[in-house]
């Protein structure tokens, strides 16, 4: 794979379940380096697409390619961070335990760490300022100190694509700022593909920006845009997909106001 080729190559992809049109021919090409997050309203879709991604679900018809090969093939290549965790309190697992099962294919999850795959754990924790916790039960820490055993789980397997569903659901306003200052470290070095519902984030740390409300359109620069994305939120996933008219961005955010 060359470095220019798309990390995510999503082309024409339906999705349907119990005969409701979940996702409508969807297209997108998600490059290295990017910082994409998608947006929508509850229910248009964005955890779907996600399951689609990591191989959770299969197309109804399409095709979606992770690092050119299947998603069920690529495994390695995506590190996911979900949107909610139940965390088995009695569950005597070490914040290093949860992040070492990150770190092989889903069938080798519980065999021997070895000495280099633990030091590799280690230096993530440090890296992501909870290298203290590394020997205390995950069920003994905070909302934010798991978030990021979290996402140390997730880069264990040096992942090209950092997947998140709405990552800082139970952080304090002061930890999601510091977490999002991290994300765009990893930036750096990994493509992230984020769904959140804040605006205010997105509009400060996302480089692009995926409006989804079962179709999709794709912004590579969103600057001014602002009110047109708090218009779309207003929308249901029952009206009229509006994710066309924020393309345009020429919309009057008044006309889509007064149609709800
Ligand atoms: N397993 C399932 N079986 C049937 N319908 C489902 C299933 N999972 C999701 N759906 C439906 O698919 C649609 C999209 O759901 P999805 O969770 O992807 O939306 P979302 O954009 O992530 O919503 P939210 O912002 O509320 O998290 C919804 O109408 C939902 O009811």
């Amino acid at each position: 794979m060359k470095k220019t080729d798309p990390i995510v190559e999503i082309t024409d992809l339906c999705y349907s379940t119990g005969g409701q049109d979940i996702l409508h021919t969807i297209n997108l090409s998600i490059y290295p380096g990017d910082f994409v997050s998608i947006i929508g309203p509850n229910g248009g879709g964005k955890t779907t697409l996600l399951r689609l991604i990591l191989g959770l679900l299969k197309p109804s018809r399409g095709e979606i390619k992770i690092a050119g090969r299947p998603p069920g093939k690529a495994v390695t290549e995506i590190g996911y961070v979900p949107q909610h965790v139940n965390h088995n309190l009695r569950f005597p697992a070490t914040a290093l335990d949860v992040v070492l099962m990150g770190a092989h294919e889903p069938q080798h999850r519980f065999r021997r760490r070895d000495p280099e795959t633990r030091k590799n754990a280690m230096d993530i924790l440090h890296r992501l300022g909870v290298g203290t916790c590394a020997e205390r039960k995950i069920a003994a820490l905070s909302g934010g100190q798991r978030q990021r055993i979290l996402i140390a789980r997730a880069l264990v397997c040096k992942p090209e694509l950092l997947v998140l569903d709405e990552p800082t659901a139970s952080i304090d306003t002061k930890g999601q700022t510091e977490f999002y200052e991290l994300l765009k470290e990893l930036n750096k070095e990994l493509t992230i593909l984020m769904v959140s519902h804040d605006l205010l984030i997105v509009s400060s740390y996302a480089k692009s920006i995926a409006c989804l409300n079962r179709c999709l359109h794709y912004h590579q620069s969103f600057g001014s845009s602002r009110d047109v994305l708090d218009a779309f939120y207003s929308c249901s996933v029952e009206e009229i997909c509006p994710v066309g008219v924020v393309a345009r961005q020429s919309f009057q955010i008044k006309d889509l106001r007064g149609k709800s």
